[in-house]
């Protein structure tokens, strides 16, 4: 039996720490940290996301403002708000929930967000530091992951980890702290020809590819540990005949668990990790601004 590593317990703690350093702050300046979440259209995932987001928000005494703009916002209309929140003494940290409609242009919203209040780690002056490993606001979902390694298998050197997908938010930052760790890092992605036979080598396997339980057994090297990133709404045929959602991450969990020294569950895996390190990287904004700002 494989060790079902806890995102909800894991993720409890690191909002632990989120609550007693929010209220330091709140008793140094008479604030709460702020954090803006800005959701364009109606995509009914997005709004569970922001949801959660805006409750643990709430329990950890962090301020959250949210913005819910129609389907057929404009680029100027978004650019505004952001410029708005960016000068908003109150708000600390602004997270813009992607992906955006399609007549949106998103490299040009996240560009837009000041850096130091960039709370998703997207801008590019994020990316950069991240990539000469001086990382301030660090990509959320990738955090949670190297939190939950270190959790389980201590300290990461040496291991070989194999990444499967390479997107700018999960992917590629995900691949930069594995080899910040000391890691040997390997990235697969939608080119690769065989990208199962290099899965097989890693120690650690890190799945964020989108697709419903594509990652098997025959992907993982036995006694590995392996982070499913993917959060994936299927439809399946339910014992009394009707069709039930369920969420499902990107491994094949019932068949991988056997082989693997560690796994994460979806849900209550990754998830609930990415949502604990957007309030900390919420405070680590609210402590920098504030400093920087010399009260
Ligand atoms: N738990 C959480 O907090 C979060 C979960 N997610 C979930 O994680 C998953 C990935 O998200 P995201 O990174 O945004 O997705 P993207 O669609 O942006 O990226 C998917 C990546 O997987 C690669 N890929 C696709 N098919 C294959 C294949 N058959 N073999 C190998 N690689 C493949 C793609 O390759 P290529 O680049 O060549 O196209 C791409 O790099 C989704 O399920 C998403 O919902 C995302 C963010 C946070
Ligand atoms: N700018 C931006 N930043 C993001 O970090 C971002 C984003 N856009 N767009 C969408 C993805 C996806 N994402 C999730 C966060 C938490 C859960 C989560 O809490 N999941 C719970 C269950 C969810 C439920 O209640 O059903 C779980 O896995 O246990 C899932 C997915 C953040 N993302």
């Amino acid at each position: 039996m494989a060790i079902r590593i806890d995102g909800k317990v894991i993720s409890a703690q690191v909002l632990d720490g989120v609550a007693s350093d929010a209220a330091a702050f709140l008793d140094s300046y008479g604030i709460k940290p702020g954090l803006a979440v800005v959701l364009v259209g109606e995509d009914p995932a997005s709004q569970v996301y922001v949801r959660n987001k805006i409750a643990r928000a709430t329990e950890s005494g962090l301020n959250s403002i949210e913005h819910r703009l129609p389907m057929d916002t404009t680029q100027d209309t978004l650019n505004q708000l952001v410029a708005d929140l960016n000068a908003d003494p109150a708000v600390h940290g602004i997270l813009v929930q992607l992906p955006l409609p399609a007549h949106l242009d998103e490299e040009q919203i996240i560009a837009a967000i000041s850096p130091e209040k960039d709370v998703d780690g997207f801008h590019p002056v994020n990316v950069g530091a991240l990539s000469v490993g001086k990382e301030s606001l660090v990509p959320c979902t990738p955090q949670g992951c190297m939190i939950m390694l270190e959790q389980v298998l201590g300290d990461l050197s040496g291991k070989h980890a194999v990444v499967v997908g390479r997107s700018n938010i999960v992917g590629k930052p995900m691949a930069a702290l594995l080899l910040q760790a000391n890691c040997s890092v390997t990235i697969v992605h939608s080119r690769t020809p065989n990208p199962q036979a290099l899965a097989q080598q890693g120690d650690i396997l890190v799945a964020a590819v989108g697709r419903p339980e594509m990652i098997g057994a025959d992907w993982i090297k036995p006694g590995a540990t392996v982070i499913d990133v993917g959060i994936n709404v299927i439809e399946r045929v339910g014992p009394s005949g009707g069709t039930q959602r369920k969420l499902v991450g990107d491994v094949d969990y019932a068949a991988v668990e056997p082989v693997a020294y560690a796994i994460t569950p979806v849900p209550g895996g990754v998830g609930p990790m990415t949502i604990a390190c957007l309030m900390k990287n919420t405070l680590v904004a609210a402590r920098r601004l504030q400093q920087m700002s010399g009260v």
